[in-house]
C-alpha cells in the first residue's frame, strides 16, 4: 500500500486518535452484531501492546448533528471492553475540556472511547474547527474505519491535516484485498451484482465490465435487464429510465468479451410475502400480475457453475428477497457455491450480501467479507476514498 501504516510510526507513550467504524446494528440498547468491533481489534490491541494511549472515535447511525440518546456509544464501549478483556473508559463528549481531562488521566496501553462523532454538526460537514478540536486531543491519527472511508468527514478526513496520519490494519487489509482484485485479479474473475436497484450499481457494473471475465446479474435489478432484452416483467421491480442503460451494459459486455449472465428463470409471487403463491417461470413468461422475487433453479445452477470455475469472485447484493424464506434460495445458492469452491477466492462486498452469508452460517467459508457496504461499493466503482486519500504517503 502507498499509504503509511501504524507500523511505520512510533506510538509508545503517544495519544493516538484512532477512527474506527463501530456503526453496528443495535436493538433495545444492545449490540446485535459485533463484527465491526471485532474487525478493529487487531489495531486496538497493537496500539495497547505498543504502549499508546488509545482514543477511539466512531459514528453510530445518522443522528444528523444532534445528541440522540439511543445513539450513544455506551453499549459499544461495554461490548469492546468484553472483547478486549480490559477497561474501556467512555466519555459523553467527543472533544472539549472534560474529554481533555480524561485523556490526561490515561496511562500507556489505556483505552478510551469518545462519544458518537455525529452528535456534532461539523462532523459530516468536515468542519475545520471540529477537525482541529479532535486533533488537539492527540499526537497521532490512525484511520481504521474502512466502512466510513468514503465519507469526507472531520474525523475521517479533516483531522488528518493536523496530525501524522496513518492507516490501521483493517483499513490496510480491506484496501489490499479489494485493490488486488481490481488491479491484478486471479482469473477467471467473476463479479456477481444483485440487490434492489440498477441506479445504485451503475458505477460498479460499468467499472467491473472493464475488469472481469464473467458478470452475473441477479436480484431486483435483473428485471430492468430482462426488460432490456425485450421481455415483460409483470409487477417486478423495474426502473423504466434505466432500460437503455441496461442495454448499453449488455453491449459493453459483448464488446469487452465479458460473459454476461442474467437469470433465465425466476421465482414469481402473487404477493410480496412469505405466504404468497409462487411459481418458477422462464424470463419469457413472467405473468403480468406477478412479481419476480428470486432467481430460478436453472439460473442458480449456471451461476454456481461459473462460480466454481472462477479463481476470484466479488459479490455485492443479494440474488433475491433473501430476508423472506420463500425467496432466499437464489442468494443461498450463490453463498453455498462460494463456500464449496475451495480454489475460489471470495470477496463479499459488505452490506446485505455480508448479512446473507452470516444468516446462512457460511461467513467463515468466505475468503474476505468487507466491513464496508457503501465504502466497498465506491471502491469497486473506482472512486477515490477521502478517508484514504487524507492519510500520509509512504
Ligand atoms: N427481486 C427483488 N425484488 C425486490 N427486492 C429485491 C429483489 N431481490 C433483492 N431485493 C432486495 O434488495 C435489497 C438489497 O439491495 P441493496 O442494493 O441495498 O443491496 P446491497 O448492495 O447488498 O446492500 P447495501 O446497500 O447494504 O450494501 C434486499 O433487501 C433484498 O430484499
Ligand atoms: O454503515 C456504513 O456503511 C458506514 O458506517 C457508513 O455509514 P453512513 O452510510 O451512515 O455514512
Amino acid at each position: 500500500m502507498h499509504k503509511k501504516s501504524v507500523k511505520d510510526i512510533e506510538v509508545k507513550g503517544k495519544v493516538v486518535f484512532c477512527r474506527v467504524d463501530f456503526n453496528v446494528p443495535m436493538k433495545d440498547g444492545n449490540v446485535t452484531d459485533d463484527t465491526r468491533i471485532r474487525a478493529a481489534l487487531p489495531t486496538i490491541q497493537y496500539l495497547v501492546e505498543q504502549g499508546a494511549k488509545v482514543l477511539l472515535a466512531s459514528h453510530l447511525g445518522r443522528p444528523k448533528g444532534q445528541v440522540v440518546e439511543d445513539l450513544r456509544l455506551n453499549a459499544v464501549a461495554e461490548r469492546l471492553q468484553e472483547l478486549l478483556g480490559k477497561k474501556v473508559v467512555k466519555t459523553d463528549e467527543a472533544y472539549g475540556e472534560a474529554v481533555k481531562a480524561e485523556v490526561k488521566k490515561l496511562g500507556e496501553g489505556d483505552v478510551l472511547l469518545l462519544e458518537n462523532v455525529r452528535f456534532y454538526p461539523g462532523e459530516e460537514k468536515n468542519d475545520a474547527e471540529l477537525a482541529k478540536n479532535f486533533a488537539e486531543l492527540a499526537d497521532v491519527y490512525v484511520n481504521d474505519a474502512f466502512g466510513a472511508a468514503h465519507r469526507a468527514h472531520a474525523s475521517t478526513a479533516g483531522i488528518a491535516e493536523h496530525l501524522p496520519a496513518v492507516a490501521g490494519f483493517l483499513m490496510e487489509k480491506e484496501l489490499e484485498v479489494l485493490g488486488k482484485a481490481l488491479s491484478d485479479p486471479d482469473r477467471p474473475f467473476t463479479a456477481i451484482i444483485g440487490g434492489a436497484k440498477v441506479k445504485d450499481k451503475i458505477g460498479v457494473i460499468d467499472n467491473l465490465l472493464d475488469k472481469v471475465d464473467n458478470l452475473i446479474i441477479g436480484g431486483g435489478l435483473a428485471y430492468t435487464f430482462i426488460k432490456a432484452q425485450g421481455h415483460e416483467v409483470g409487477k417486478s421491480l423495474l426502473e423504466e429510465d434505466k432500460i437503455e442503460l441496461a442495454k448499453t451494459f449488455i453491449e459493453k459486455a459483448k464488446e469487452k468479451g465479458v460473459n454476461f449472465y442474467m437469470p433465465v428463470d425466476v421465482v414469481v409471487a402473487d404477493d410480496f410475502s412469505n405466504d404468497a403463491n409462487t411459481q418458477v417461470v422462464s424470463v419469457e413468461n413472467i405473468p403480468s400480475d406477478w412479481e419476480g422475487l428470486d432467481t430460478g433453479p436453472k439460473s442458480r445452477e449456471t451461476y454456481a457453475d461459473v462460480i466454481k470455475k472462477s479463481k476470484l469472485v466479488i459479490w455485492n447484493g443479494p440474488m433475491g428477497v433473501f430476508e423472506l424464506e420463500s425467496f432466499a434460495n437464489g442468494t443461498k445458492a450463490v453463498a453455498e457455491a462460494l463456500a464449496e469452491a475451495a480454489d475460489t477466492y471470495s470477496v463479499i462486498g459488505g452490506g446485505d450480501s455480508a448479512a446473507a452469508v452470516e444468516k446462512f452460517g457460511l461467513a467463515k467459508k468466505m475468503s474476505h467479507i468487507s466491513t464496508g457496504g457503501g465504502a466497498s461499493l465506491e471502491f469497486m466503482e473506482g472512486k477515490e476514498l477521502p478517508g484514504v486519500t487524507a492519510l500520509n504517503d509512504k
